[in-house]
């Protein structure tokens, strides 16, 4: 180009930026003028005051949080409120139209759409459109603004022909997409709605009814995409979904932070976001189990285990059941003892449920029993006296007449049930059991593990453990729950039913209002959070006033709140992040949440770590979703830089042949590389390589992921990093983690420490080290001491 076509090419891109300043200046006063008027109104509902019955006041409630939720909403699209633009083909001499793509839709004062959600139907060619398949678009521009001010333009143009001269002279070069790519990470994930590709686009808009599994290598945005499928399946499906809810269900509390952000920036808070380990309502199971026992746990046969366990707590007595209650001793034979539990069991009910028949039926038995020693005694004492037969006595109307009439009888059986020693021998034979009790008794009762174990294979033939099987489920009554408990659990509950007891139901009311404050406290923080975004000062005010006029009032419950404290709740919609990891019984627990099957289920088999996660995903599935299964592939990797991936691919090609590697987008700035360590010498070297690697990110993260044996030496060496995966591990600068742990995160820079520890440590080491190598962005160190594992050999040392 010559320099005054450069020239003339900067001053038509600057017009066209300035062009685009004016549009964009008007959708932020629109924007503005939209956020005063929710305000004015949220103002009117809280100045009417507390007055009117209880219907007046709910009813403002909810005009108020409606109102708080459109203010948050508006507030959340602050940053990028508009980010694209589409220009469709002359058609038949009518102008093309053009589109202002954004966050949310904006109309003007007259109704007339100036800003199309990005969600909406005719914002789709924005996504879809590509070189081969350009539908009606001449162009796709992409909008950088900063601080509400335009920066910047981009665009791809499907065909040249129609733009005009002075159109085709801004045609800028470098792509949304990689531009994106490139920026250091935060330890939060953001949103991509700026530059989704279209196979993506394919994911995030596909039909809500049915199973759609994403099948993605490591970085092919499986995470983000199903992200944005939520908040457009709220936006499509609002009145269905915003009703019935939607849950995430991903790998770790690390991983929930890390992505936490993502859903609200879309302008969507009402999600629930979980882990396996927190399915179940009033535990929150972080304790992991030895690889061996947690393949038992999530076995299907642990169903009919639990299943034997319940029928075991339903017991007859060796002999008749003999109790003393008020000095006399009441007996109910054995055989009666056995036909009143069939009779219970025949109900079908769940155990907690059928136990009131059982009761019912057993002080029937007693009061009965207690009936005959009443006349029995009456007939000993007139013996005794000599009055049988006297000639004096009156004869009875009808000598065989009970002694007690029913009522008599039924007060009998209140009193009965009032006596301690009734009450512990009826315990004994149909205890009133929570899914708690039941399970930590099993896994630490050898007996009772035992004899449920033979119940398992009684029950059906498939579910029979073996000794050493069932012996590795045994753990001490305290311990802790354990992620693979969680199936057991909700297992548990869906066979005993609802315990309904005064104490359990305080429980989950306790709970409730727990999670409630915890959400709010959230809600609160994602508010203010936004504040230091970026947005007005006016708004932080408003914004602190709103928050705490929220508090004085209560926290209102959303569908969210109600769904994440309900275990029996029946979500619209479910997505499972890194589903590659849950068991055969994670999945029961899943699916009972989901009764409509409509779910998201996005992983990658390459990466599975659990032994008892996923090798197939119609082995896992089918049996659930009966063919109404679609399968989506992501193919390109937008994490990982090329010369990593040649790297994890030669690991991918020992541990799993059967899987393709991901394509990566871009080429990476450094080449990976290996540093040898003499043995003793790991802590001091590691402490100058992780400085070395931090100066060269600059801004950004980095993530030390070290076997799980090492990992307490590994963290002890670098005081000042995240040791612990918790949630908000990913503000330090540097974490050091377990591979496990690294799941689903990305960092700039990625040093592996003891590779060949990786692969020794389970039997997917391999899996691990391969999820180890693709959490890097732009960096990779790989340090050992001993040999460097061969599938490693394209490394080069330093
Ligand atoms: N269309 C896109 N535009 C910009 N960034 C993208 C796009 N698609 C993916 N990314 C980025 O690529 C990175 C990887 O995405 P994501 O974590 O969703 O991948 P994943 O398939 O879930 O990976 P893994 O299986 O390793 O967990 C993220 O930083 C994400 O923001």
């Amino acid at each position: 180009m010559t320099e005054q076509c450069q020239g003339e090419s900067e001053q038509a891109r600057r017009s066209a930026v300035k062009a685009e300043q004016d549009y964009v200046s008007r959708l932020y006063e629109r924007l503005d003028t939209l956020r005063e008027h929710t305000r004015s109104a949220l103002r009117a509902v809280y100045e009417q005051g507390g007055g009117g019955g209880y219907a007046a006041q709910m009813e403002r409630e909810a005009a108020a949080e409606e109102r708080v939720h459109r203010l948050v909403q508006l507030s959340t699209v602050e940053n990028g409120l508009c980010f694209g633009r589409i220009d469709r083909r002359e058609v038949d001499g009518v102008i093309g139209e053009t589109h202002y793509i954004g966050r949310i839709g904006l109309r003007d004062e007259n109704h007339e759409p100036v800003l199309i959600d990005w969600r909406a139907p005719a914002a789709r060619p924005f996504y879809a459109a590509t070189p081969s398949t350009p539908g009606d678009l001449v162009r796709r521009r992409h909008l950088y603004v900063r601080d509400r001010m335009v920066v910047d333009i981009d665009d791809e143009v499907f065909d040249l022909e129609s733009l005009s001269d002075s159109d085709r002279r801004t045609l800028v070069g470098e792509a949304a997409l990689l531009a994106t790519l490139r920026q250091a990470r935060t330890g939060r994930m953001g949103d991509i709605v700026a530059t989704i590709q279209s196979e993506q686009d394919r994911v995030i808009r596909a039909s809500l009814p049915g199973a759609l599994v994403v099948q993605g290598g490591p970085g092919t945005g499986k995470t983000v995409a199903a992200l944005h499928r939520a908040a457009y399946l709220l936006y499509t499906h609002r009145s269905t979904l915003e009703r019935r809810g939607v849950l995430v269900v991903g790998p770790n509390a690390t991983f929930l932070r890390y992505i936490g952000q993502v859903l609200p920036s879309l302008g969507e808070t009402d999600v629930v976001l979980t882990t396996v380990g927190e399915l179940y309502p009033g535990i929150r199971a972080t304790a992991a189990d030895p690889p061996d026992t947690a393949v038992v746990k999530g076995s299907l046969r642990m169903a009919e285990l639990v299943e034997a366990a319940v029928a075991d707590r339903q017991r007859v007595p060796e002999g008749d059941l003999v109790i003393t209650a008020d000095g006399t001793k009441l007996r109910v034979d054995h055989a009666t003892c056995a036909r009143l539990r069939e009779r219970a069991r025949g109900l079908g009910l769940p155990h907690n449920k059928a136990r009131k028949l059982f009761v019912n039926e057993m002080l029937w038995e007693l009061a009965h029993a207690q009936d005959d020693q009443l006349a029995q005694s009456l007939r000993e004492v007139e013996e005794a006296e000599g009055l049988l037969d006297h000639p004096d006595l009156p004869e009875l109307e009808n000598p065989d007449a009970p002694l007690r009439t029913e009522e008599d009888t039924a007060y009998a059986r209140e009193t009965l049930w009032a006596d301690p020693a009734v009450r512990a021998a009826i315990d004994g034979l149909w205890p009133l059991l929570t899914p708690e009790q039941l399970v930590s008794d099993l896994l630490s009762d050898p007996g009772l593990l035992e004899s449920a174990t033979a119940g398992a294979a009684e029950l059906r033939s498939h579910a029979e453990f073996s000794p050493d099987e069932w012996r590795s489920l045994l753990r001490p009554p305290d311990a802790p729950w354990t992620a693979s408990d969680v199936p057991l659990l909700d297992e548990a509950a869906e066979l005993l039913g609802e315990d309904d007891s005064e104490e359990q139901a305080r429980q989950r009311a306790e709970e409730q209002r727990r999670r409630e404050e915890e959400n709010y406290a959230r809600g609160v923080l994602e508010v203010t959070g936004l504040v230091e975004d970026g947005l007005p000062a006016d708004d932080l005010l408003d914004t602190a006033r709103i928050a705490e006029r929220h508090r004085d009032s209560g926290p209102a419950q959303t569908t969210a709140d109600r769904a994440a404290a309900d275990r029996e709740w029946a979500y619209g919609h479910v997505i499972v992040d890194e589903a590659q990891e849950l068991s055969e019984m994670a999945w029961r627990v899943v699916m009972r949440r989901v009764p409509t099957r409509s779910l998201t289920v996005v992983g990658d088999l390459a990466q599975t770590g659990s032994a008892a996660g996923a090798r197939s995903w119609h082995a896992m599935l089918d049996r659930y979703v009966h063919g109404r299964l679609h399968e989506e592939r992501l193919l390109v990797n937008y994490r990982t830089p090329a010369q990593i991936m040649e790297v994890a691919a030669d690991v991918l090609r020992e541990v799993a042949p059967e899987q393709d590697p991901p394509e990566s987008v871009r080429d990476g700035e450094s080449a990976p590389r290996a540093v040898r360590v003499s043995p003793g010498a790991l802590a001091g070297e590691l402490r100058a390589l992780v400085a070395a690697e931090l100066a060269a990110i600059g801004e950004g993260r980095l993530a030390v992921l070290t076997p799980a044996a090492r990992h307490a030496a590994t963290a002890a060496a670098l005081p000042d990093a995240a040791a612990e995966a918790t949630p908000d591990a990913l503000d330090n600068p540097v974490a050091v983690l377990t591979p496990t742990q690294s799941k689903g995160l990305e960092f700039d820079a990625v040093v592996v420490v003891d590779p060949a520890g990786v692969l020794d440590a389970s039997p997917t080491g391999g899996h691990d080290l391969y999820v180890a190598i693709t959490r890097a962005t732009r960096r990779l160190t790989v340090v050992h001491e001993g040999e460097l594992p061969r599938m490693l050999g394209r490394l080069a040392h330093a």
